[in-house]
């Protein structure tokens, strides 16, 4: 069975009288990557701070592999690596020398140090930087050397705000696959507001809108959960637009423009192939078909208005 390296129990916090998060509860498991996913707002920052103890809850508790965040900090802290939305870099260090003050940081015995530090950096790809000014190095290598000061204590759990904000494409995809790779023997947490991150990197996902865990599963269920139950069509020579309501499974028809429509239909398998065999049939000379998936905002509001979370 997975077992869970954190647990989250009905935490909320308060900034003077407005709740940020509330009643929020959850399991990490220790090995993966974990998904938070947020719009902007919704209390990411809060949840995530609060985990990497910068914050004290206002209420509820946070274990990390057994040690309370707030009856044990020093124990818990030992135990997670952090790199947050702006990473704590020393612009006018070379990766070594930043790297080595990291391990003294997180008191790694003097002895030690040196072999921490070639560890991290070949586990990010920055052995050959360790001469390089920090300052020198691109977007992509200096979010590598956050990475690297965040697991150089071997943590049972990294937590990675937004990390890769501001990267170009190809930094983007580097830095994915190095948050993949360091999962592989421990639990990551990211928080982003891009669903398209969360889908590239993460196995399970956890959404907070408005303050509250509006889903919690894997991201396999969450795909599920957003099919698309829409399509659009042109056609050259389409039927009154009520015609469309006759077929079997669709369940709204809206005009668009003269020769395009919106049709909504219940879940069901190849309703596209239907519409195209009937179009051939009847001769509606359909010339465009594509399905439509919900935007986040509208998934974020679906899932806003459900009654339960789903943990
Ligand atoms: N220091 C603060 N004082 C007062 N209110 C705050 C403070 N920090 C955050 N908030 C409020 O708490 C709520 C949650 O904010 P939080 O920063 O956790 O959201 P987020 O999901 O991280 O958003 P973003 O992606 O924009 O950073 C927001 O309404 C925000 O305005």
């Amino acid at each position: 069975m997975k077992r869970s390296i954190v647990s989250i129990e009905n935490l909320s916090h308060r900034y003077s009288k407005d709740w940020a998060i509330r009643d929020i509860s959850f399991e990490i498991l220790e090995v993966g990557v974990l998904g938070l996913l947020g719009s902007n707002g919704a209390g990411k920052s809060t949840t995530m701070n609060i985990l990497c103890g910068v914050l004290s809850q206002t209420a509820g508790k946070v274990t990390i592999d057994g040690a309370d965040l707030r009856l044990e900090p020093e124990l818990a802290k030992r135990k997670l690596g952090f790199l947050p939305q702006n990473a704590p870099l020393h612009l006018d260090l070379t990766v070594d020398e930043y790297l080595i003050y990291c391990a003294y940081l997180r008191d790694i015995p003097k002895g030690k140090i040196s072999y921490a530090v070639d560890q991290a950096k070949e586990k990010c790809g920055i052995s050959h930087f360790g001469k390089r000014l920090i300052n020198n190095l691109s977007g992509g290598y200096r979010q590598r050397v956050g990475i690297a000061q965040a697991i150089i204590h071997h943590p049972k759990l990294v937590v990675l705000d937004e990390p890769t904000n501001g990267l170009d494409p190809n930094q983007i995809l580097e830095v994915r696959k190095l948050i993949k790779e360091i999962a592989e023997e421990r639990s990551v947490i990211f928080s982003t507001h891009m669903l398209s991150e969360v889908q590239a990197t993460c196995r399970d996902i956890k959404m907070i809108e408005n303050g509250r865990l509006v889903f919690a599963d894997t991201m396999e269920a969450f795909n599920n959960y957003i099919l698309p139950d829409s399509m659009l069509i042109t056609m050259n020579n389409p039927p009154e637009v009520s015609s469309f309501l006759e077929i079997g499974g669709i369940t709204d028809a809206q005009v668009i423009s003269d020769k395009t429509f919106r049709l909504r239909f219940s879940a069901s398998d190849a309703i596209s192939q239907k519409i195209i065999e009937i179009s051939v049939a009847r001769g509606w000379e359909l010339s465009e078909i594509a399905l439509e998936r919900s935007s986040l905002d509208e998934i974020f509001a679906q899932l806003s208005n459900r009654p339960q979370p789903r943990r």
